[in-house]
């Protein structure tokens, strides 16, 4: 089946910071290492504006999202100081005076600044406005305003869309919340990530279907409780948070996996052979289900002490991978499994749709326009790998799109992609990475 595109966003503007996707030009055999996760930043930013004293947050990825919540963090009152490699944070006083004019949030395109910053500015008491891109404005946010709003905060949103303004005095006492996170996990982190400092905690059930992207959510409890705030999940989908502010933190951020994720992919799409380096043993991040992705693939992965190593197959294995639990690591599978052979399902991810643009539509779109077979379902993409043939790769203001592209772009001559600044959202070097991965030996 194949859905009316109804939301595609104005391609007639003039795009900027065009890249010619490098081709391969034969395997791609690397050592890569990226920079810190951007869930990991911008979860240990709010852990350490709620804390009990200063914190460090060390190797913290500098990327648009992370600079948005260390800007949001910062009018809310937490004191931000960069200092080398790591960022030293003084937290919010929360006692403070609450007279002032209306504290401005930009939230750029970031679901973790949108939906984790509104629970914390809320416990201010403060007026704060949040805002976004243009983008922002259709994602969804209506779960986080109605439940700060049974919560006890004074809410006005058109739409329940960005703009909305927390009206002063909203302080939240916590206590029993149900809601329906069906469309994203980030309304569970962002509520579960204040709640420390509400007088109450917070006792949350999801009723709705069950939590997408449940490895951020997994990411969100480990935080809490390796600060040292007391966090539970009695049973699947019911969190209670006890009140008690985290401790400072002096925490090191794991390299981006997702981020990552793009580079591993190099090898599968060359029967090459590409190390990340210091990929941790263990870790709660989605991109970490790379592995068993690239695996389905019919690479061969090895994780010890130096990195995640994984030599691509000769010939892509087509797959069937549900993706709901990882998500944000679809456009790259989907590049891949249009060079695959065969026919790849790519199911349980209709939440896309909900990011940073409709991706299920974004990816239909910009795969046939190369010559991919793509099916876009309702919750799912077919794609059939195919000769591919070079053009104008539109980004959709989405960095996985630029990443999904560069994969493409390795085995077809001519691929443009559009706009590749956009990358900046996660990662603002990826193309002097990328390029230098391509002109490296081991
Ligand atoms: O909490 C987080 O850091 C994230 C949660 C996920 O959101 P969704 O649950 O909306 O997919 C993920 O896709 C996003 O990239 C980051
Ligand atoms: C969905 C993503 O980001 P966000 O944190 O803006 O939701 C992503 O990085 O793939």
């Amino acid at each position: 089946m194949r859905l009316a595109l109804t939301d595609t966003p104005d391609l007639s503007a003039p795009a900027t910071g065009d890249w010619l996707a490098p081709v391969a030009g034969g395997v791609v055999t690397a050592n890569v290492s990226v920079p810190g996760s951007k869930s990991l930043t911008n979860r240990y930013l709010i852990l350490a504006a709620l804390a009990e004293s200063e914190s460090f947050v060390r190797g913290w990825l500098r990327s648009r999202d992370t600079r948005l919540m260390v800007e949001a963090l910062t009018a809310l009152g937490a004191d931000i100081e960069e200092v080398d490699d790591s960022l030293r944070i003084t937290p919010i006083d929360f006692s403070a005076h609450l007279d002032g004019p209306p504290i401005t949030v930009d939230c750029g395109l970031a679901g973790t600044v949108m939906r984790f910053v509104p629970p914390l500015a809320a416990a201010t008491g403060r007026e704060v406005v949040l805002d976004g891109d243009e983008q922002a404005r259709v994602r969804p946010m209506s779960v986080i305003i109605d439940a700060l709003t049974r919560l006890g905060a004074s809410i006005t949103a058109e739409n329940n869309l960005l703009p909305m303004t927390i009206h002063a005095q909203s302080h939240l006492r916590g206590g029993h919340l149900e809601i329906d996170a069906s469309a994203s996990s980030q309304f569970v982190s962002g509520m579960l990530l204040t709640a420390p400092v509400m007088p109450l905690g917070i006792e949350l059930v999801n009723r709705g279907e069950s939590v997408p992207s449940r490895a951020h959510v997994d990411m969100t409890l480990e935080v809490l409780a390796d600060a040292g705030v007391d966090v539970t999940e009695p049973e699947p989908e019911r969190w209670i948070v006890e009140p008690g502010l985290p401790r400072g933190l002096d925490v090191h951020v794991e390299p981006d996996l997702s981020n990552a994720a793009a580079f591993v992919a190099a090898a599968l799409a060359t029967n090459g052979d590409v190390t990340v380096l210091d990929w941790p043993a263990h870790t709660t991040q989605a991109g970490d289900g790379f592995r068993t992705i690239a695996e389905a693939f019919g690479a061969t992965v090895t994780l010890d002490r130096n990195g995640l190593r994984v030599q691509g197959p000769e010939v892509l294995r087509a797959v069937d991978l549900d993706l709901s639990a990882v998500g944000e690591l679809t456009p790259v599978v989907a590049a891949l499994a249009a060079l695959a052979d065969g026919t790849s399902n790519l199911t349980g991810i209709g939440h896309l749709r909900g990011h940073e643009t409709d991706r299920l539509s974004a990816l239909r779109r910009e795969l046939g326009a190369i010559g991919v077979d793509v099916d876009e379902h309702p919750t799912a993409l077919t794609i059939t790998g195919s000769q591919l043939r070079g053009g104008t790769w539109h980004t959709y203001n989405d960095h996985r799109m630029v990443m999904a592209g560069a994969i493409l772009g390795l085995n077809v001559d001519g691929l443009v992609i559009e706009n590749a600044d956009t990358v900046a959202k996660t990662l603002p070097e990826f193309t002097q990475l990328w390029e230098a991965m391509l002109n490296r030996g081991v």
